[in-house]
């Protein structure tokens, strides 16, 4: 952690006063769209301005990525030299990993520790993880009937949408990034207009080390209208999105009344965890449930946001919870001994100070936390306690929307049985846990729950190596491992007659 020196901060102050806008064609333009700013969200304070585009900056984009993807350098450059060239991407992360962590911390409010430590680590290994897979995905033989051969290929789409939201914009960007490049793709990315900052310097790295041919990579920034540009354009074969659930149906008119594009999403959650009372270690499952959603100040799609509790064990995990969250010190991303930074935004804070009131009222006990945090130097951040919230049940607003802060919601339970129809009563299927000794019961449970990713005895593991992807409303389609080259391919059969 001696990485975080002022040097980083003054270099962070210099490069934000002179922004880069849009990159397209391999050249830095100036957006022809609205003047954007953006909030520290620690101190309130703007961090920089820069200029969105308009549709004619999304046209002239997709136009690159389209002639990009037709004369074809990356698409039919040897795929070892293609893997080779991914790898010196994550190279070039490495050597600006400071940089980049500073960037996200500053914009998004995250710890720098959690910025440096996991996002922008993950980033650089995903360009190599990918890098590695260049020459390993491809198509088979299939054993069909009579005199032919067939077999499928495994080909580019053509030009990829993509456009992440503001709680992890490099590593959500890096996942669309990475798997798309590595198939042969060319791409118009589009990050949040709240956190564009570490896009754009890795954007600006990759450009500096000239690797990737002009018009292969795009960078298109601006508001969520802007977004839709890129989702209605007939130019583009292929969107991959992750938000919130309201925009990815948007996002599917938005596919059916222009070219019928494949559309992934990645949405929202509001997933369930369940302790039974025969948790093999009650203290490493109470504290687990808690860092699972507290790490990233909640701003995690996956959060175990539900906690149900067999009934005998409720109020000691209350208590216990309770404990921890009074013990979390909130303050300064910069701060090492920090554990929670501010919410992205003043607007998102109150959202979250909102639902809060709204579980008061609808008879969720405090049992710690519930109001935002102006100790000392917060007063001018968007710092919401992490708050806990007992006796809740699951028909409440605050158990069935998506908060996306810190705020856990505490239902207790009497049978095995209750805790599964209640923690899939919901809209929602992204994932979900469970705490458990008895072996049988870990199997039988994580079968009926509907969810992308079933943690037993540990709550949230992200490894690139694993499918990660909602069901139901939580989205379509896998972001991580074989499966995202799967949806950056498109599955040709070629028949030979003999
Ligand atoms: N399942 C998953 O893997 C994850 C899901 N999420 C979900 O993301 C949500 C939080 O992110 P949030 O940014 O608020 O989500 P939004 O859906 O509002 O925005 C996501 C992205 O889409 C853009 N956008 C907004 N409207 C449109 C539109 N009509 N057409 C195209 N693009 C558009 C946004 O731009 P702008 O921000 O500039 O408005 C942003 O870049 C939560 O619901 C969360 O659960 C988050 C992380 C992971
Ligand atoms: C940087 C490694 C961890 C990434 C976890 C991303 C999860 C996001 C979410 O659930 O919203």
């Amino acid at each position: 952690m001696s990485n975080i020196q002022p040097a980083q901060l003054e270099w962070a102050q210099d490069w934000l006063k002179e922004v880069k806008s849009l990159y397209i064609g391999g050249e830095w333009v100036e957006g022809g769209g609205s003047l954007l700013s953006s909030i520290n969200p620690a101190n309130g304070q703007e961090l920089g301005k820069f200029r969105g585009a308009n549709e004619e900056n999304v046209n002239q984009a997709v136009a690159a990525a389209h002639g990009a993807f037709e004369v074809g350098e990356w698409k039919t450059m040897s795929r070892r030299e293609r893997g080779r060239t991914m790898w010196k991407i994550a190279a070039c992360i490495r050597e600006h990993h400071a940089e980049l962590a500073t960037l996200e911390s500053l914009d998004n409010g995250k710890l720098y520790k959690e910025a440096y430590l996991d996002d922008v680590t993950e980033a650089a290994e995903l360009f190599e993880y990918y890098g590695g897979w260049v020459d390993k995905f491809y198509g088979e033989v299939s054993p069909v009937e009579g005199n032919f051969t067939s077999f499928t290929t495994k080909d580019p789409i053509g030009v990829c949408g993509q456009i992440v939201p503001w709680n992890f914009p490099i590593v959500m960007g890096v996942w669309k990034l990475a798997p798309a490049l590595a198939m042969g793709n060319t791409i118009v990315f589009k990050p949040s207009s709240a956190t564009s900052y570490s896009i754009i310097r890795l954007f600006e790295i990759i450009h500096d080390s000239g690797l990737l041919p002009k018009g292969t990579i795009n960078l298109i920034l601006g508001e969520g209208r802007i977004g839709s540009y890129i989702t209605r354009h007939m130019g583009v074969d292929k969107v991959s999105f992750t938000g919130s659930t309201g925009v990815g149906k948007q996002l599917v008119h938005d596919s059916a009344d222009s070219n019928l594009k494949p559309v992934t999403l990645e949405l929202g959650g509001k997933s369930p965890n369940i302790i039974f009372a025969d948790a093999p270690n009650m203290d490493a499952a109470i504290e687990r449930s808690f860092y699972g959603l507290f790490t990233h100040k909640g701003e995690k799609c996956s959060a175990p946001t539900r906690l149900f509790v067999e009934r005998p064990v409720y109020e000691r995990v209350v208590g216990k919870l309770a404990e921890y969250a009074d013990a979390y010190k909130l303050g300064d991303p910069f701060d090492v001994n920090s554990d929670q930074g501010p919410q992205v935004s003043r607007a998102h804070m109150e959202s979250i100070l909102g639902y809060i009131q709204k579980g008061v009222q609808q008879g969720a006990r405090i049992a710690a936390g519930g109001y935002r945090d102006t100790e000392g130097n917060n007063e001018q951040g968007y710092y919401v306690r992490p708050t806990i919230l007992a006796d809740v049940t699951n028909d409440m607003i605050v158990a069935q929307e998506e908060i996306f802060g810190p705020v856990l919601v505490v239902i207790p339970f009497d049978t095995e049985e209750e805790a599964v129809r209640l923690a899939n009563d919901s809209i929602y299927g992204l994932a979900a846990g469970l705490w458990t000794n008895d072996v049988a019961r870990a199997h039988r449970v994580a079968n009926k729950l509907d969810a992308g990713q079933v943690f037993v005895n540990r709550y949230g593991c992200y490894d690139y190596a694993s499918p990660f992807g909602g069901f139901k409303q939580s989205g379509w389609g896998k972001e991580y491992a074989i499966h995202s080259l799967s949806s950056y391919t498109k599955t040709k059969a070629i028949w030979i007659a003999h």
